[in-house]
């Protein structure tokens, strides 16, 4: 496919999206109904449509509409790109520009426009970022880093850069977090990879597996309360070198666990009843707006609502009073979300310590979304 062909594949995509359709699945319905394009046709696809995604607003406002058409054309002008070497008319090319959309759009007037939110989540972003919002909008707007956590438990931080270089993926230590490393050029070929193949290393966001490496020493058992697929879960076997027990409301989440582990050299067992406890450290990675990662899902920023928030909030709050009859005396509740929101964090735990006498917060820890890492919050509540 040529380059103009693949805007005007992101183009179909993106009025797709724009009726309604999850981008995973209409880059997929796409894919299947072109069978031409290439893994690289593919991936340039996929990269504009989420390039525009995640900046929505403000190319909305340099291409002077929001239909696919409109979004691409903003994006291009916001690359400061040759607009007509790419709507050129030609056979599977976008049609060429006319008068209007010439002459349409404006640059980002509001703070909304320019930070790439709805209206209603900006003073959200400020009075939890304060001056800090406009630069996390912009990194939350920008492609993620990719990064990896070497797995202690079989390497070391040296060996694991060694093993990646041998499938020619470039990967540099991170500035702070002792485990994360930084891929660079051929982070594709990750899942391909012996490095990932023998467990060596595993996919992990830096800030999160920092909201592990900053939980307190434990000596008890462990629990990860919200499994999920079991990130954190393979990150605290590592941490602490044991076993953990793990449990998520919704099993099915945790289908792939038993395979990860098996493959990180992890002994993680996944609990078919809910927990009773006692246990020394129990992380409870909450369901959260994900705001912290809305680069990596930029979908979600869109449809993120008040009434979805309020509805996380309660579920959240819920979770954290169930979960202290989990922890033994001495023991903590670890808190955690990949939100900036301070309803979900701050606000969060604040609450827990008013409504749970007895209680004390022995550590709070707030990651700006930016180059090292997404956004993510976590505080430590410890059972007096
Ligand atoms: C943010 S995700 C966890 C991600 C996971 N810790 C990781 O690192 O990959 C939150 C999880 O909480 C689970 N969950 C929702 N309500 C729950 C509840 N009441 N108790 C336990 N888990 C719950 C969801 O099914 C979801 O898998």
């Amino acid at each position: 496919m040529t380059p103009a062909a693949r805007v005007q594949a992101a183009i179909e995509v993106l009025d797709a999206v724009q009726a309604g359709a999850p981008a995973e699945q209409a880059l997929t319905r796409w894919a299947r109904a072109s069978r031409f394009a290439g893994s690289k046709d593919r991936r340039a696809v996929r990269d504009h449509v989420f390039d525009v995604l995640r900046r929505k607003r403000s190319l909305a406002c340099l291409g002077g509409g929001d239909s696919g058409r409109a979004l691409m054309l903003g994006l291009l002008r916001a690359e400061g790109a040759d607009v007509d070497a790419v709507f050129t008319g030609a056979r599977h090319q976008p049609a060429c520009l006319s008068e209007d959309e010439r002459t349409a759009g404006h640059p980002p007037a509001t703070r909304a426009e320019a930070w790439n939110l709805p209206d209603w989540l900006v003073p959200l972003f400020e009075d939890a970022l304060g001056e800090t919002a406009a630069a996390q909008c912009h990194a939350l707007a920008s492609r993620a880093p990719v990064f990896v956590r070497v797995n202690l438990l079989k390497t070391h931080r040296d060996a694991a850069i060694a093993a990646l270089a041998e499938d020619g993926i470039e990967a540099a230590p991170h500035p702070q977090v002792a485990t994360a490393l930084r891929l660079g050029e051929g982070a594709a070929r990750l899942r391909n990879a012996r490095a990932f193949a023998d467990g060596l290393v595993e996919p992990q966001d830096a800030s999160s597996q920092s909201v592990v490496a900053d939980l307190p020493e434990c000596d008890g058992p462990i629990l990860d309360l919200c499994a999920g697929g079991g990130g954190k879960t393979l990150a605290l076997a590592a941490r602490y070198g044991r076993d953990i027990d793990a449990w998520d409301a919704n099993p099915a989440r945790m289908v792939d666990l038993p395979a990860r582990a098996a493959r990180a050299g992890a002994t993680i067992r996944c609990l078919p009843d809910r927990p009773s406890g006692p246990y020394a450290l129990v992380l409870c990675d909450a369901p959260c707006s994900g705001s912290g990662a809305w680069r990596r899902d930029p979908g979600g920023k869109w449809l993120f609502t008040q009434e979805k928030l309020d509805d996380l909030t309660r579920l959240q709050a819920d979770i954290l009073s169930s979960a202290t009859g989990l922890v033994a005396p001495g023991g903590t509740l670890a808190y955690a979300t990949c939100s900036v929101l301070r309803p979900e964090n701050e606000a969060q735990a604040d609450a827990f310590l008013s409504a749970h006498p007895g209680w004390v917060q022995t550590a709070s820890h707030r990651h700006a979304i930016d180059e090292t890492g997404d956004g993510f919050f976590s505080a430590h509540l410890k059972r007096d």
